[in-house]
């Protein structure tokens, strides 16, 4: 982790003030355009396709997630993906591939279009790569993820197309990429009880991509900053809160750690397998 702990201070407070634009769910679409905004980057959420190509000469990176889809939408992220390949930096995030066979097979396609990183938590990564899940709904299910189904799912993701840096997040967060497989141990269980954290996450990494970070630094740096202000907010916090305050404090976070503490980086816990 030594090369990541010495590029870590120059990532945060990101530089360029990086334009994401983000085609996303219904659910979690405010919460992660603030997210942006607190780590200084900007967000745009367009999903008319006709904005596309005069917007696509303003932004530095793109977002698509698959949640709460509809038929329109499924048609928008397919032709962003399209226009963004090889092109301009993107990340997928497959919400939703374990319970909703149509995310699932949209999730292969988009693949196809070789986004930079592509994500989801792990029983929606165990889904996309055809291993069996108890995962359901949007959120993964901690049957998923034993030592076992975490060597599987590893073996699994290294069978993709190389081309793409693959997370799967969850209690510990794995990575693959042609670099090599990662296996990161930050966060606080809280973080799996709010809605949106895995998707701001997403727009998280896109950021960076955005930043001209490359693509395993840019998923390393953007889980483990995550992690930690969930770390810092779960100390803080005193010995009992709720999970609104857990939430609004880690958004809080995100704005604050990377200039309270410029050594956050020290803290992530991790190592290449
Ligand atoms: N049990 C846990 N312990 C620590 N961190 C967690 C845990 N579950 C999820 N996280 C962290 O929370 C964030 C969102 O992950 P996850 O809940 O898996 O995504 P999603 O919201 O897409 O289901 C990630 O940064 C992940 O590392
Ligand atoms: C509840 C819900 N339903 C469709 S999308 C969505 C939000 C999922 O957010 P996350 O993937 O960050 O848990
Ligand atoms: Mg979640």
């Amino acid at each position: 982790m030594k090369h990541f702990a010495e590029m870590a201070r120059e990532v945060f407070p990101l530089r360029q003030s990086p334009l994401v634009h983000c085609i996303t769910n219904n659910v979690t679409i405010e919460t992660m355009a603030n997210a942006l905004l607190y780590i200084d980057a900007q967000p745009i959420m367009t999903n008319d396709i006709r904005e596309f190509p005069a917007l696509f000469k303003q932004t530095d990176s793109l977002l698509l997630n698959l949640g709460s889809l509809s038929k329109e939408r499924e048609n928008t992220l397919l032709t962003a993906a399209k226009m963004a390949k090889e092109e301009k930096s993107f990340v997928v995030d497959i919400v939703g591939a374990t319970s909703a066979p149509i995310a699932q097979q949209l999730a292969q396609q988009l693949a196809r279009q070789k986004p930079n990183v592509l994500k989801g938590n792990i029983s929606e990564m165990r889904a996309f790569c055809g291993l069996k899940t108890t995962g359901k709904g949007v959120d993964s299910s901690s049957s998923d993820q034993s030592e076992d189904e975490l060597e599987e799912l590893i073996g699994a993701l290294k069978q993709q197309d190389p081309a793409v840096t693959y997370l799967a997040t969850g209690k510990k967060d794995v990575i693959v990429s042609k670099k090599g497989t990662w296996v990161m141990e930050n966060g606080v269980e809280e973080l799996q009880r709010f809605i949106g954290s895995g998707d701001l996450l997403g727009a998280l990494i896109a950021a960076l991509l955005g930043e001209q970070i490359d693509n395993l630094s840019a998923v390393i740096f953007a889980l483990s900053y995550l992690n930690i202000c969930g770390e810092y907010t779960s100390e803080n916090l005193g010995p009992v809160y709720g999970l609104a305050d857990f939430r609004h404090e880690t958004l809080n976070q995100l704005s604050l750690l990377k200039t309270l503490n410029q050594n956050w980086f020290n803290q992530t816990k991790g190592r290449k397998q």
